[in-house]
This record gives C-alpha cells, structure tokens and sequence, in this order.
C-alpha cells in the first residue's frame, strides 16, 4: 500500500505547502489549484460543467484527479458534501472519451459505480449525465421493471451505475456482462462491505476480478468514513501498491465542518409536540429539513403528526419505489419542506439547500452520525444537525463527540420568544417579495383597515396571519405537553423541600386542588416551586390565590432554572436557547410573566403567553 504522505491526515485542500492566511485567500488557492486547464478535461467536459455551475475543482478533486486518471486504484476518504462524486466521474469520463472504439451497439459497459442505495444511484447517473452527452449511461435499481433495462443492455452501455441487488440480477439472469470493465467504482465503500451488501459486492466483482490483480480493472473506493476493517476487505480488489487520499485523517473532526452540531434534550413523549417549533427556529417557514428516524413506523407517524407545523413527507423502504421518487423530486424542488426519513437518506443524497437536519432519537453510531449530519452543510454551504436525546442517553452524544471529535452544544427547547420571532421573520420575509404593482394594489385596503384598527394592530394582525399563527397554544415548559401552563410559586426565603410549598397552596385553594396540580418541582435556587397546571385551574387560582410576603405566583413564559432530578443531572433548566444562525438567546434569567397588580399574581399575563406555541393551519 502507498501512502500519499501530503494527503494523509491533511485538513484543507492546498496540499499543506503553504498555509492560507485568511479564508479569502484559501478560497483563491483552492481555485487556483482547481482550475480547469491544470487537468486534462476536454473542452466539451468543461461547458457542461460550467452549465452546472462548477467553475473550477473542489479541493478533494484536484487532489485526486491526477491518480484517478493515470489509472492507479485509490481508497479516498472526505468529508460528506466535499465533492467526491466528481472525484471520479469527471477523470473516468475523460478517460472514457479518449476511447476511439465505436459506440457499437450490445457494447458492454466500461464503467461500473456501485452505491448503496436507489437514491444514490439516481443522484450519480444524473451527475455523471450532466458531465456527459455522448455516453450511454444507465441506472440500475431494485422496485423497477426489467423491461426498460433488458433493453439498454441489447443497445448498449458505457457507464452502469446501481445497486448491488438489481446488478447481480442482471448479470445472472439478463447477460449484463462486465467482461470488459475497466474501471469499478464502490461508492459510500464502508457500507458496501459491510453485512448487507458484502455478498452481493463479491458475487458481482467476482465476475470480472481475478487472482491476478494486474488483470483486474481500476478500482476506485469512496466514502467520508473508512474504517480499519475496510481496509482488510478492500486489499482484495486492489493493485498492491494503491493510494490513499485521506483529507479526514483520525486526529480531526470527521463530520463536516461546514455544520454545527446542537443537541437538545428533551424526552420521547415531548419530542412530538416540539419538533414543529425546532424546526420553525433553526429553517424557517420555507427552509428544507430532513429529519431522521430509525424506524419506518416512526417516519411514518411522525410525517402525519399534526403537532408538525411544516408540510411534510415520509421517505423509507416500505413506499413503492415510483413513490420514493416522486417525494424525493418534490422535497428538491420544494413542494413541502420537512423529508422525515429513514437510513436511505443517510448516505450520499445531496440537496444542496437543506438547511437542517435533525435526529429525532439520540445518534447510537458515530459513523452514522457522520453521514446523517452531512445531509446539510454541503459544497461550502452551512448547515445544522440537532440531535434529540433523552436525559438517559446522554452517553451517546458523549461517544459521538470522542469517536468524530466534534463538541455538541447543547440547547433547550425553543420558547415562544424564539418561535414568534422566527415567523415574524418569516412573515416580514415574505412582505418583502410582494412586488411593488401589487402593493400599490391593495393601499387603499389597507388606509381602510389603519382607521380601523390603527396601524400598529392592523400591521401585527397581518404579521400573524402570513406566519400563519392562528391560534396560540398553550404548553408546559416542563415537557412540552399541549394544554398545560407552567406556573412559578416564588418564596422570598429558601425552601428545603417542595412539600412546603404543598401546605401553602392548599392552605388557600383548599385540599382539591391537590389533583390539578403536575410536575412540582422546585427551582435552582430553591426560592421556591415550579409546576404544571391545565388553563381552567390557572383561571381559578388566579381568582382565589393572593400573594403574600412569603409566596408570589406568576405565570412562567419561558423554562426557569430548576433543579435537575436524580435521573437527570443536567435538567433543561440548565440549558441554553439558541437560534438560527447559531444566536444565543438565553433568556434563562428574564423574569416569568408579569406580576398582576392587587396581590394577584399571573393575572393578564395569565395563561395567553405561557408555555404557549403558535399553531399552524396545515
Ligand atoms: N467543483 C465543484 N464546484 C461546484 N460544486 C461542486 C463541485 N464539486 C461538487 N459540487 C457539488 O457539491 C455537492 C456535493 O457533492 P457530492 O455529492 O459529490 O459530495 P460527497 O463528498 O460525495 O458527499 P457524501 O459524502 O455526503 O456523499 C453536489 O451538489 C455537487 O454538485
């Protein structure tokens, strides 16, 4: 095995000769470096890049170019989003090119890219057709018919790229014949190796490799995670003497780098009624998101959840594949915004305007994490990953950040104040677009509508309702449960336990009210108790409760430090809010609710702000 010692370990793309002083200058290096005329591309190649919108090549590219086109066999490992797709498409392509032989008809295939999944296979022809006009490339995947594919065997293929299952299917029972292969391409190749695919690969290669490695066609291997073992497997298909290009390295952070990585905790039954609120915060009303479950059941359900406010579309193995198709082209070109998907969307699947992606259950691998983080923050372009996670599985973030050396930083549940400043972003987002003939339409409507109501509540009303804020629903702060409101008993000296506060309610509200009254807990201070009650108690505690000099009530509008308990200790209250863009909004120390004049505490702020989330109209 040779080692490409400037390639090893590096973590940018300038070859480690020179360090870039600034990111201005790293990006004119690296387009200095990548461009076009250092590389044997043909003119044609090179309008139809440039008609893709690639002006010069992606650092992975220019580091790879040379040894993919001599023909050498290369192990490359990149970070997800970097480019690797090109890596080989474009040298093998011009290699392809310089053929002379006829495009005969029945011609064999010369090129062979085996991915891991339909989708990804789909994404690879259609990059590999954009680059070429002339090639005859097919796509082989299961949940197709044959008939299409029978067919373009008998005229004749150039480049075949599928999935391990169809391929085989074709070689043994529809003359797909690879007797002429040059070169072989295993893309996503930890995952092509591993269990699933590992028999179908070896039954597939081994129609063409033989124990001669110099007979054997170049071999070429991709992924952003190379683990040892694959090495092992791997040497049985390479040349002795082959290349490693690893811009990864195992000191530096393997997820991308173009991403950051936020972890909230918050438990499986909150994680329903919150999503829809994380997920207006981090993208928006008309930002992409993939969110990622680990079962179809889940993807399922969670795709209809009507706690969702965004329109969404389950992705996973049990839709028909014509069905797969459809919502993945329709979440591209942004029919809906929020793709809840399973593993098929993990590897590969490049929607370069996904802004967010979160893990709806706390990550178990770090491998695919990697992969499931890097569906955002591709090509040069920032993204999110937020993982949810219960108290109980904080380990796994912890074994995440050892084994891909990343730091999650960990943030609470978006309050109300995040949420309504997000839509009215949003909303004013939206004003902006109105084309000014259009405005100067509806002036006189709206000089109606000022004398109306004044400027400012007609404004804010208008605001609400492009946000599509039609309700205000009231939620517990302590779990997120719809129909509850968070409430602070403040006591003026420290309490010991909760049980004093106890005796103090029911002192005034009398014995009943010991049922109405959920998830006491008391604050970190210990000045004092938060709890959770339904909004009809809240009416008839504010009518009968008076405030003394030992305990104000107030309504809580945003999550108060509390003490964390024995399961947990790091509870939410110690948590942080942040917000697109990566903003700090800690609002933990800002006070909860106004106080109500008279003694009354909570009334007029009462439950209309607390706990509360917009509800969408879908
Ligand atoms: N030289 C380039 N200039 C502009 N865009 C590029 C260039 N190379 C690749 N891209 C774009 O970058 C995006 C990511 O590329 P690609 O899917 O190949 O990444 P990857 O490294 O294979 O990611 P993953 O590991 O997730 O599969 C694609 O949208 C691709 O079109």
């Amino acid at each position: 095995m040779k080692v490409d010692p400037s390639a090893s370990n590096a973590t940018s793309g300038n070859d480690g000769n020179e360090e870039p002083k600034s990111d201005d200058e790293e990006t004119k290096m690296e387009k200095a470096a990548g461009a076009f005329e250092n590389f044997p591309i043909s003119k044609e190649t090179i309008t139809n890049l440039r008609a893709k919108g690639v002006s010069y090549l992606f650092p992975i590219q220019t580091k790879t170019f040379h040894t993919v086109y001599s023909g050498k066999d290369v192990v490359v490992q990149a970070r997800t989003g970097t480019g690797k797709t090109f890596c080989f498409a474009i040298p093998l392509v011009e290699k392809l090119n310089e053929d002379k032989e006829p495009l005969a008809r029945g011609r064999p295939p010369k090129i062979l890219v085996l991915t891991p999944t339909r989708e990804l296979a789909i994404q690879i022809a259609n990059e590999f057709r954009a680059i070429s006009k002339k090639l005859k490339i097919c796509c082989f995947y299961g949940g197709t018919p044959y008939q299409q594919q029978v067919f373009s065997i008998k005229e004749g293929i150039d480049v075949v790229i599928g999935t391990p299952g169809r391929v085989r299917d074709l070689i043994q029972n529809y003359h797909l014949n690879f007797g002429v292969l040059k070169h072989v391409v295993l893309d996503e190749v930890d995952m092509m190796f591993d269990m699933g695919f590992a028999e179908q690969v070896e039954e597939i290669l081994s129609a063409r490799y033989k124990s001669d490695p110099t007979e054997n066609p170049q071999t070429l291997l991709f992924s952003a995670t190379c683990p040892n073992w694959m090495y092992n497997v791997a040497k049985k298909y390479m040349q002795t003497e082959y290349e490693k290009i690893d811009l990864v390295g195992h000191r530096s952070q393997k997820a991308a780098i173009t991403v950051e990585h936020l972890a909230i905790e918050c438990t499986r039954s909150q994680r329903v009624h919150v999503l829809g609120d994380i997920i207006q915060v981090y993208s928006g009303r008309l930002g992409k998101t993939i969110v990622f479950c680990d079962s179809k059941l889940e993807a399922h359900e969670l795709s209809t959840n009507c706690a969702l406010k965004q329109s969404a579309k389950p992705l996973h193995g049990d839709l028909q594949q014509k069905e797969r198709e459809v919502i993945l082209k329709g979440f591209r070109q942004g029919t809906f915004q929020v793709l809840i998907a399973t593993n098929v969307a993990a590897r590969g699947l490049d929607i370069p305007e996904v802004d967010l992606v979160v893990l709806y259950s706390a990550p178990k691998e770090a491998d695919a994490y990697v992969h499931r983080s890097g569906r955002t923050g591709r090509a040069g372009r920032t993204g999110i990953c937020i993982s949810l996670y219960d108290p109980r599985e904080s380990y796994c973030l912890r074994n995440v950040e050892r084994s891909t050396g990343i730091t999650f930083r960990r943030v609470g549940v978006p309050s109300l104040l995040n949420v309504a400043e997000s839509s009215s972003a949003d909303a004013i987002k939206s004003l902006e677009s109105v084309p000014a003939d259009v405005v100067e339409h509806f002036k006189g409507y709206a000089e109606e509508l000022i004398e109306k109501k004044g400027a400012l509540t007609a404004l804010a009303a208008a605001l609400a309702h492009i946000s599509g804020a039609t309700s205000i629903a009231q939620r517990s702060l302590l779990n997120m449960e719809p129909g509850f409101v968070t409430v602070v008993l403040q006591s003026s000296v420290p309490i010991n336990t909760i049980s004093y506060a106890w005796r103090s309610i029911k002192e005034q509200m009398g014995e009943e009210i010991d049922s109405q009254i959920h998830r006491m807990c008391m604050l970190k201070d210990s000045m004092g108790v938060c709890f959770d009650i339904r909004p009809d108690t809240l009416q008839s505690m504010q009518e009968k409760w008076t405030d003394s000099r030992r305990w104000q009530f107030t309504v809580a509008t945003v999550l108060p430090n509390i003490q964390p308990s024995r399961s947990d200790m790091s509870g939410p209250g110690n948590r942080s809010f942040g917000g697109r863009g990566g903003r700090s909004n800690d609002r933990r120390n800002s006070s909860f609710g106004r106080r109500g004049r008279g003694g009354r505490g909570g009334r007029g702020s009462g439950g209309r702000s607390s706990g509360g989330g917009f509800r969408r109209g879908r």
